[in-house]
């Protein structure tokens, strides 16, 4: 009798100290998690594709990696889906739609969509830096929105070496590709800033785009809209260059620019050459925007003067003149300014291989005729901005 109340007694006794034990792991759980979520680790996943994250020391390495990726990468968005250039009944190549079945051509191969956490991995980390939970998610106050292949990116990651520049590092496309999302989900991209920090992105197609000047006007009528241009025959030829990276298959330049090259026609179906008609695209953004909203850079003296083309930006977006000349070098092999310095690293970094690239040989009267063709937009696009961009 005396031995089973003992052994009752033994069992609650056990089981009393048991439930302690629980109750004290619980506890831990449940402190772990507030402290997390206090200290903002416990946000939803998109945050991973834009904020910075603390690297450990085993995943510097790719991390660094990944940044050299994410600067040669000129398409990066949140999530790879084929949904740019359906409205503008296209291949994602580029290629109207006529001109792709009449030729053998394989390309417009969409990539599948892939989950944030990937994507985070690939291209939101930028390189060594800290892990900031500071400030709040803004709309951005100022948008790179064009022009693709006019340098967009280099002129992105000049700025973000100002430290009153906090910009996300892929192209988010929302007010082209992702609008339905919603600005929320937008805003949540953004990283944080602190009072004083101007949020940016860059997605160069918004100029392009015929909703996007409606659309980021509704955001907000004070946003800061920059446009890189670049001479549009060098531009076109370098868009068909990227193009032609991806599908080597690809028919000739002067193919895809001419309807028939014997008449001169030249075929502004084809992307390449669409976006070079300045001026019918500043139309658009003029209709909501005053010309006082926008800047135009000279992608040229982003290449031959990257400091004086910085100088500008910095004042449109009435920032400290921080960066200069001492922040740039000249590398010989790449042909193009450099940065001593960039964000989050204390070594020298070019731009990725995809930018900077040889281009295919153009035969002269090819580049004549598309000169004669972009001769009076340009010059209706000098008269537009009050600015002489010299591609005469
Ligand atoms: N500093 C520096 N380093 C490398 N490349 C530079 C630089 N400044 C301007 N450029 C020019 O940028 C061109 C690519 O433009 P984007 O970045 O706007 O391309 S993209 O639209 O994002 O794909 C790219 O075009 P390509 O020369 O045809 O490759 C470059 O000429």
């Amino acid at each position: 009798m005396g031995c089973s109340i003992w052994r009752i007694r033994h069992n609650f006794g056990h089981l009393k100290a048991q439930s302690k034990v629980s109750f004290f792991f619980t506890m831990i759980i449940i402190f772990t998690y507030l402290f997390y979520c206090l200290t903002g680790i416990c946000d939803p996943l998109p945050r991973l594709v834009n904020e910075r994250q603390t690297l450990t020391s085993a995943n510097k390495h790719n991390a660094l990696g990944s940044f050299r990726d994410r600067l040669d990468s000129p398409t990066s968005s949140p999530q790879h889906q084929p949904s740019a250039q359906s409205h503008q009944n296209r291949t994602s190549t580029g290629l109207p739609e006529e001109k792709k079945r009449t030729i053998p051509y394989e390309g417009g191969k969409a990539l599948p969509p892939m989950p944030y956490a990937v994507k985070a991995r690939e291209d939101g980390v930028d390189g060594i830096s800290v892990f900031n939970n500071f400030g709040t998610k803004k709309f951005p106050q100022a948008i790179i929105i064009g022009v693709k292949k006019g340098g967009t990116r280099a002129l992105l990651e000049f700025l973000r070496i100002h430290p009153d520049v906090r910009a996300v590092g892929t192209e988010p496309h929302f007010f082209d590709r992702f609008y339905e999302r919603g600005l929320q989900w937008y805003r949540n991209l953004m990283p944080r800033t602190l009072d004083g920090q101007i949020t940016m992105e860059k997605t160069p197609s918004y100029f392009v785009t015929k909703e996007a000047p409606g659309r980021v006007f509704t955001m907000s009528r004070s946003t800061k809209l920059i446009v890189v241009v670049r001479d549009p025959v060098t531009r076109a030829i370098s868009d068909y260059t990227q193009t032609l990276s991806k599908n080597p298959g690809l028919p000739t330049f002067q193919y895809l620019a001419f309807k028939n090259f014997s008449s001169g026609l030249i075929d502004t179906s084809w992307s390449a050459v669409r976006i070079g008609i300045y001026a019918k695209h500043l139309e658009n953004w003029l209709q909501y925007f005053p010309l006082s909203s926008l800047l135009f850079v000279s992608g040229e003296r982003l290449v031959t003067d990257p400091a004086g083309e910085i100088g500008r930006v910095q004042d449109f977006l009435d920032l400290k003149r921080v960066i200069s000349d001492k922040h740039f070098y000249f590398n010989q092999t790449k042909g193009f300014p450099c940065l001593k310095k960039p964000e989050g690293s204390s070594h020298p970094r070019c731009l990725g291989k995809s930018k900077g690239r040889p281009h295919p040989h153009i035969p002269e009267e090819v580049l004549l005729r598309l000169r004669d063709f972009y001769r009076p937009f340009n010059l209706k696009f000098y008269q537009m901005t009050g600015q002489d961009f010299g591609w005469d």
